[in-house]
């Protein structure tokens, strides 16, 4: 498993780094679950950790606008992003869903194909109205994108194991190895799900609150990323 951490500017993202994540994150929770950061930002993170891990960055969580995607994604790859995330959050059909990620793929790729397009659907998608994310496997494979993720689309504190079981993951991550796409879990993840995960062995975890030290408005503590690592 690779460990994916969320940092929100490049001093959190040098803890991060040197506490022994995979992939720095870039995101902006102050514009939710997968806020988008400023362009100046996603390049400033990137010389801050001198490029030493890939880069990735939250385009925000999107309503059904796949040009506004298509053109948010291609500015996250012009400022550096080597993975480039989009939250479903306000899609709700597999036709919508396919229109954003075709695009948004097609967007990102024409421009570099070898940055990465992560499709990210939500585990509490009943509470946003969103797509299921278990549609998300076949969609993302005919859409061209790498990753499928999920991740909480309301941070209140409750955990992606509250609405997705580990039944329930462990088919989520199946069906994603089957169309040879790359899969990552995230919301609310912590320490003491470090079993379960392990034996659900997704490609990719995304944290932030759990190296913040469980309160993700707080900031990255080198040491509680370096802890993670060991126990994973
Ligand atoms: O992509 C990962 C998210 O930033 C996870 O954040 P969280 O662990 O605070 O839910």
């Amino acid at each position: 498993m690779k460990l994916l951490i969320s940092p929100i500017n490049p001093e959190e993202a040098i803890a991060a780094y040197e506490g022994g994540a995979d992939i720095v994150d870039v995101k902006n929770p102050k514009e939710g679950s997968l806020g988008a950061n400023f362009p100046w930002i996603i390049s400033s993170v990137k010389e801050s950790i001198n490029a030493g891990k890939p880069i990735s960055a939250t385009i925000g969580d999107f309503n059904f606008k796949p040009g506004t995607a298509s053109l948010a994604a291609l500015g996250a790859a012009v400022a550096g992003a080597d993975y480039i995330k989009v939250g479903l959050y306000d899609v709700q059909t597999e036709e919508q869903a396919l229109e954003m990620l075709t695009n948004i793929t097609k967007s990102v790729k024409n421009y570099d194909p070898t940055k990465k397009v992560v499709a990210s659907g939500y585990s509490d998608y009943e509470r946003i109205n969103s797509i299921n994310p278990q549609l998300l496997p076949a969609i993302g494979a005919k859409a061209g994108v790498d990753v499928v993720m999920v991740d909480t689309g309301i941070k209140d504190g409750r955990s992606t194991f509250e609405f997705m079981d580990e039944e329930e993951l462990t088919k989520f991550t199946s069906a994603i190895r089957a169309v040879g796409l790359q899969s990552a879990l995230a919301g609310t993840l912590k320490f003491e799900d470090l079993p379960v995960l392990k034996r659900i062995q997704p490609d990719i975890i995304g944290v932030r609150g759990m190296v913040c030290g469980g309160d993700r408005t707080s900031c990255i503590k080198a040491e509680l990323v370096d802890k993670l690592k060991n126990e994973m």
